[in-house]
């Protein structure tokens, strides 16, 4: 069942869940975080399903990954599994995918293509659809670095729109497995290969993507999957819903639960047309929670 809530109800509960966590224990009234039955259908020129992938072995570990090419691990195959069973369940049916070229997006798109039975569709890997880059900090675990920055600078490597973490050093154990990966054989090139990025860099290079690929293809009338990650989608989130550079910094978007969104003519979201999860609201509340959590303190 598609339960609807726009970008900015989901964050600000978010951020309401995280002042009250310490203080109550939040109870979910029945019908939704809102209460009530779930909304109507929403209609629109325009739909589309973005997934950030299910978890990775580097998420279980809490490492920051970025570019590091990490396996789904157990859990995220199962999440792969059942993000494509519910949009089965809800009678979703694509024409085309896009990925980023990262195993992890490429197996849960694969997983979720599987139990769709959809696995020949056209699909397009793209480093544009990348995890943002986490320079310096990849590798690192995100509580050891908590530890010895405090939590106000990671938040600020993690979440803020234009400042970026430091970049990495070919001292990084992972410098050269990235650099040389072969899986970034079609780009970008040696000169301009990123060593860190923002939020706001990663935006500039996924933009031009969704609007020259996935764009058309909307346009030509193609129902459209996009598996990436969970920076490359929170730009992809902030552009739609023309969220400010301090709204955009309270999102956590959850491994392996599908999004919808339903846009106009102007591809800007309808109402009530943005960021609808495909799952329960009290679930999509507590995976929010938890990678938000990533960066905090035992
Ligand atoms: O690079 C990473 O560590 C995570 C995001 O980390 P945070 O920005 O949530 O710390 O990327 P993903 O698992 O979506 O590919």
């Amino acid at each position: 069942m598609l339960w609807k809530r726009s970008a900015k109800f989901l964050i600000q509960h978010q951020h309401k869940a995280y002042k009250m966590s310490c203080r109550v224990k939040e109870s979910c009234p029945p019908g939704g975080a809102r209460g009530g039955p779930p909304a109507a259908p929403v209609s629109g020129a325009y739909k589309i399903i973005m997934v950030r992938h299910g978890e990775s072995e580097w998420n279980q570990k809490n490492l920051f990954c970025g570019w590091y090419n990490a396996e789904l691990s157990d859990r995220g195959r199962e999440e792969a599994q059942k993000a494509g069973k519910s949009l089965k369940d809800a009678g979703h049916k694509f024409d085309v995918a896009f990925t980023s070229v990262l195993k992890r997006a490429n197996n849960t798109l694969d997983g979720i293509l599987k139990e769709l039975g959809q696995q020949n569709i056209p699909i397009t890997k793209t480093w544009r659809l990348n995890e943002r880059h986490y320079g310096g900090l990849t590798g690192l675990n995100k509580v050891d670095t908590v530890e010895k920055y405090g939590e106000e600078q990671v938040a600020i490597w993690r979440r803020s729109f234009d400042v970026p973490p430091p970049p990495i050093t070919p001292d990084n154990p992972y410098y050269d497995v990235i650099l040389n990966d072969p899986i970034y054989c079609e780009g970008p090139p040696k000169d301009q290969f990123p060593m860190f990025e923002s939020l706001k860099l990663t935006i500039e290079r996924t933009l031009p993507f969704w609007n020259d690929c996935v764009v058309p293809e909307m346009k030509a009338g193609k129902s459209v999957l996009i598996a990436a990650h969970g920076n490359s989608l929170r730009g992809i989130v902030k552009h739609l819903d023309q969220m400010s550079n301090d709204e955009i910094m309270l999102l956590n978007l959850p491994t392996g639960i599908p999004f919808m969104y339903t846009l106009d003519e102007q591809f800007k979201p309808v109402p009530n047309g943005s960021l609808q999860f495909l799952g329960d609201p009290e679930t999509v509340r507590k995976a929010m929670e938890e990678v938000a959590n990533q960066g905090k303190k035992k």
